[in-house]
């Protein structure tokens, strides 16, 4: 397994608080920690979305100062599930010093998994269920289970009910050599059977964004997290990992983010998911990736009490879902107006505002879709737009085109990273939202005093 080790903690060596009443009590986020993204196949090849897990959670622990005997419940996600251990939450608490006793589930909700993970501990906390939680995602990309063909599968079965020599034949003589071929997991929607980058090239085409817009976004996507790197704003958000053989030398920054990205660089390509007339690539498209990310939420009173400052606080979330067949990445769109009526805010009260970005035509997509009138009167049902976006709040530090999307990890990087961010800025309001698989969206609106 894995070795790791990250910089500074959050925790203050005062004495206890006088705490709020149960009624004012927040959702507090105490702390935030991400392995560092690893392109498929690189640095994290050979380990699994659990080990990732239990590296980041580990880590997040120690950062902390946390007493692992105080986090009464673990959320958390993987959305390429290894059969052999579903229960991912389940794992991350045998596989850390929590207690044995602590409580773990794991949920899905695709590329917005951890968004998912973290408002379902939340709802824990404000129903006065556990005080003190963890939550997250982790995916790999470099370790899949690798399935059987449909056929292959069927005759395994058959075979298994088969009484006699002759039975087992006939079943066996039905198989060629294809259907013994392994299959590998495709990123593709089970509804539509339509992958992630073919949605994309839909809505690139329909509203007639280019490649050069695309590889712009994309370009601007690296350039701001090579500067959030160098700039060294995300040492404290990102562990460094150490992996088996230990003579490698360990990630301590994603090595997705290109340092010397260059808009000639991207033109050179050639599409990748519509080969003769598509202009995704793989540069204007998240790469495939592995990683882990982890937040420490708390009820706001049980932080006072326990003498940590907070990162910040969710002030709402929500989530969205809309048809699979059309327009399917627009969930940024759908479910941030729902988080801020929640919030009672306006897109203009917020101070910053993160979306990953799936490929570039999605997040253009939204983008235009936010600053649209007919869009708010036709699919929201509402008169005004949710509001035009100010390009100097938006993914400021870059976003998953640059930093890559393990999946189930990318919605506690997000909020993680946003809460830096606003610290950094003297406090205010973000926004994290996501769009995932199956049409659904999420948001989740933060703040930072
Ligand atoms: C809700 C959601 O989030 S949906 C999204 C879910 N995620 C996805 O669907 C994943 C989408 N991405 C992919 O499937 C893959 O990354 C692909 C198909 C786009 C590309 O895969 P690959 O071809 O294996 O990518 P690879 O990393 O090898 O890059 C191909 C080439 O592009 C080059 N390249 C990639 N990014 C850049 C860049 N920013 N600038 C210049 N060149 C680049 C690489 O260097 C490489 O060049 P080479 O062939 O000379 O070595």
């Amino acid at each position: 397994m894995s070795e790791t080790s990250a910089s500074s903690t959050t925790k203050k060596s005062t004495t206890k608080k006088t705490t709020r009443s149960t009624k004012q009590d927040r959702v507090a986020i105490v702390s935030g920690l991400r392995t560092p993204f690893a392109k498929q196949a690189t640095h994290f090849r050979g380990i699994n979305a659990i080990e990732l897990g239990k590296m980041v959670v580990n880590e997040l622990i120690q950062k902390t100062e946390l007493d692992p005997k105080v986090i009464e419940r673990v959320v958390f996600g993987q959305v390429v599930i290894l059969p052999e251990a579903p229960n991912i939450a389940r794992e991350i608490v045998l596989g850390t010093p929590m207690d044995v006793h602590t409580d773990a589930y794991s949920v899905s909700r695709a590329c917005a998994t951890s968004f998912q993970s973290v408002a379902s501990l939340a709802e824990s906390i404000m129903a006065g269920d556990v005080s003190v939680g963890i939550a997250g995602g982790a995916d790999s990309s470099s370790v899949v289970p690798i399935g059987v063909s449909k056929k292959l599968s069927l005759a395994l079965v058959d075979l298994q009910k088969a009484r006699t020599f002759g039975q087992k034949l006939s079943i066996l003589k039905t198989l060629r050599p294809k259907d013994l071929m392994p299959v590998p997991p495709a990123i593709k929607e089970y509804s539509t059977g339509l992958t992630m980058g073919q949605n994309a090239e839909q809505m690139a085409r329909d509203r007639g964004i280019t490649r050069q817009e695309q590889d712009e976004l994309a370009h601007r996507s690296h350039t701001l997290a090579a500067q959030a790197w160098e700039e060294g704003k995300l040492d404290d958000e990102v562990m460094t990992a150490y992996v088996e053989p230990y003579t490698k030398e360990p990630l301590s920054r994603d090595n997705v983010v290109r340092f010397n990205s260059t808009l000639e660089g991207y033109a050179k390509l050639r599409p990748a998911f519509d080969r003769k007339y598509g202009t995704l690539t793989a540069a204007n498209s998240t790469p495939l990736s592995d990683g882990a990310a982890a937040v420490v939420l708390m009820k706001e009173s049980q932080a006072k009490a326990l003498g940590y400052e907070p990162l910040g606080y969710i002030r709402s979330y929500a989530f969205s879902a809309i048809e699979a067949a059309h327009d399917m990445l627009m969930g940024p769109s759908y479910a941030t107006p729902k988080a801020l009526k929640k919030a009672k805010l306006k897109l203009s009260d917020l101070d910053l505002i993160d979306m990953h970005e799936a490929f570039a035509a999605q997040t253009i997509s939204n983008i235009q879709a936010f600053g649209s009138t007919q869009f708010a009167k036709e699919k929201l049902g509402q008169r005004t737009k949710i509001g035009d976006i100010d390009m100097d709040k938006f993914n400021v530090l870059g976003g998953s085109l640059a930093y890559g999307h393990p999946f189930a990890a990318t919605g506690a990087r997000m909020i993680t990273q946003t809460l830096h961010e606003l610290k950094r800025r003297g406090g205010g309001l973000g926004l994290t939202t996501a769009c995932a698989a199956g049409g659904l969206g999420a948001a989740m609106i933060l703040e930072v005093e």
